[in-house]
């Protein structure tokens, strides 16, 4: 394949002189967008991952994505809305089983809870999601919409973040139980379910887009669905580094009492 030019890509978007010609080049341009833009970039999950981090800060991380966790059902009821076709509901529908479990079966929503009760933090005050960041909250909102308000295609594309998922798992599972004794294998157990969850996953969702894109302008419209959700995830960890790595803590968020 020819050399990838996606020169003149902007923070949102791909070049809009950049033509990708078939599926392999779409493929191409997705996985260069997650080398260069997935959050385990951002200082915030340096820090997380070297062991920088006191453990109010970690309680600070792992509150706030709790909002992300929780609404990745939601998120995923939405995506089936968009289908009348009951194949990609079927394949669709266990990502939300993965969050929410089953009768008598843990999903990923309780095992994130061991994690922050692991902290240390009270559940209720977890769950009620008082204590989260604004832009937390916006970012997260916007995930929804945007797969509730653009294109089915482009709602399965910005999963597509999913793909770059397990090595930052896999990254935070040794890291965090190196460098912090107040984590174990037990308080960890949610990452390590994701190392076989999130690649079925991508994998499907990979596989579609490269599929159903058949236009040029389809596939740039993939790859700006990949853009906005690498930006999802980067403005949390914007907001979790000012606020509690610089410390500025927006009014009625949480403030730690262990440093
Ligand atoms: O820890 C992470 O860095 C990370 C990232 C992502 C992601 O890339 O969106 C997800 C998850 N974890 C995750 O655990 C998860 O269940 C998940 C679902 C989705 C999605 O977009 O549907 N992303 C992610």
């Amino acid at each position: 394949m020819s050399e990838l030019n996606l020169s003149g890509m902007t923070a949102l978007s791909i070049g809009r002189g950049v033509t990708l010609n078939n599926a392999s080049e779409l493929e191409a341009a997705l996985r260069h967008i997650g080398a260069t833009r997935y959050h385990n970039h951002h200082p915030f999950h340096k820090l997380l991952h070297s062991g920088k981090l006191n453990k109010g800060q970690v309680q600070a991380w792992a509150l706030n994505r709790y909002y992300y966790q929780s609404t990745i059902p939601l998120k995923d009821a939405m995506v089936m809305t968009r289908f009348r076709d009951r194949a990609t509901r079927l394949e669709w529908r266990h990502r939300i089983e993965d969050h929410d479990g089953d009768i008598g079966s843990e999903g990923g929503i309780e095992r994130w809870i061991k994690l922050t009760e692991g902290l240390g933090l009270d559940t209720a005050y977890v769950e009620s999601t008082e204590g989260i960041l604004p832009a937390t909250r916006f970012a997260v909102e916007a995930y929804v919409h945007f797969c509730r308000d653009r294109s089915p295609l482009e709602a399965i594309a910005s999963s597509l973040t999913e793909l770059f998922a397990p090595s930052i798992h896999e990254e935070r599972i040794s890291g965090m139980l190196e460098h912090y004794n107040f984590v174990n294998n037990d308080t960890m157990s949610y990452f390590k379910r994701r190392l076989t969850q999130a690649p079925r996953d991508a994998n499907f969702a990979l596989h579609y887009v490269k599929e159903h894109a058949t236009t040029p302008e389809q596939r740039a419209a993939v790859c700006n669905a990949l853009i906005f959700k690498t930006n999802v995830l980067w403005v949390q960890l914007d907001a979790l580094y000012y606020a509690y790595v610089e410390g500025n803590i927006p009014p009625g968020a949480f403030v730690p009492k262990e440093s």
